[in-house]
């Protein structure tokens, strides 16, 4: 279920800019997904040209692509991000909905982990309420109790499948994902807490409270939001 319907100029001038906001010897959360990775491929280039950053990846996929481009990585254990860029599948103001490619748990925690929040993403992803299912990363022993409740607030859970296996998706740690369709999120933080309240249920792709700039790529350049704190 990626949302990904920028062009990659979009998503390119997005992550660029992002990658030119990373300061040198800093410590860089690497967040996941087609946009994000044009910030990862920028970064590896400064690191070319002499440039100093270490990044602590969010899944596989950034950790690969990392090490393809030349960034040197490190863990939570030993760093302390002073800047996440990561990607977003709905953007409404400074609010997220997240977990398109199925890292959001890792995202949240190198996010939450990290001084400043980057989201970069195309113009395709901005909205006025958050509108898109949420996903839910849970142990696969929760699928059915985890469902139950959903249910109960107002949502029918989606198994999410992968698309070049038969069965489900399996996260990088190793468990399910439930889409969670909640039509228009009025309230996003209070959804956010009774998600994460539930047992069995790892982390939800609601970033509330986290983002502090967004970069809207367009065609021509970039739209910059800073949060006031
Ligand atoms: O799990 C994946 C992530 O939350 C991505 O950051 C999100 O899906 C956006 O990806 P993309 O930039 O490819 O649209």
């Amino acid at each position: 279920m990626k949302t990904t319907g920028g062009s990659e100029v979009e998503k390119r001038n997005a992550g660029e800019r992002a990658a030119e906001l990373v300061a040198d010897g800093a410590v860089v959360g690497l967040g996941t997904g087609s946009t994000t990775a044009h910030a990862i491929r920028a970064l590896g280039r400064r690191v070319e040209d002499g440039f100093e950053v270490q990044g602590i990846p969010t899944s596989y996929q950034s950790a690969d692509l990392a090490r393809e481009v030349g960034i040197p990585l490190t863990t939570l254990d030993d760093a302390a991000p002073a800047i996440a860029i990561d990607g977003a599948d709905r953007i409404a103001g400074f609010e997220l909905i997240k977990g398109g490619g199925a890292a959001h748990t890792r995202e949240k925690l190198v996010a939450s982990a990290a001084a400043r929040l980057v989201i970069v993403a195309d113009p395709s992803k901005e909205c006025e309420t958050l509108d898109r299912p949420v996903p839910l990363e849970v142990l696969p022993a929760a699928r059915r109790p985890v469902s139950e409740v959903v249910e109960g607030l107002g949502s029918t859970p989606d198994l999410r499948l992968a698309e070049r296996k038969d069965g489900p998706v399996v996260t990088d740690n190793g468990n399910l994902v439930l889409d969670c369709d909640f039509g228009r999120i009025e309230e996003p933080a209070d959804l956010a807490q009774k998600l994460a309240s539930i047992p069995g249920v790892l982390e939800h792709g609601l970033f509330v409270g986290l983002a502090d700039t967004v970069l809207i790529g367009t065609e021509t350049g970039v739209e910059e939001r800073e949060r006031r704190r």
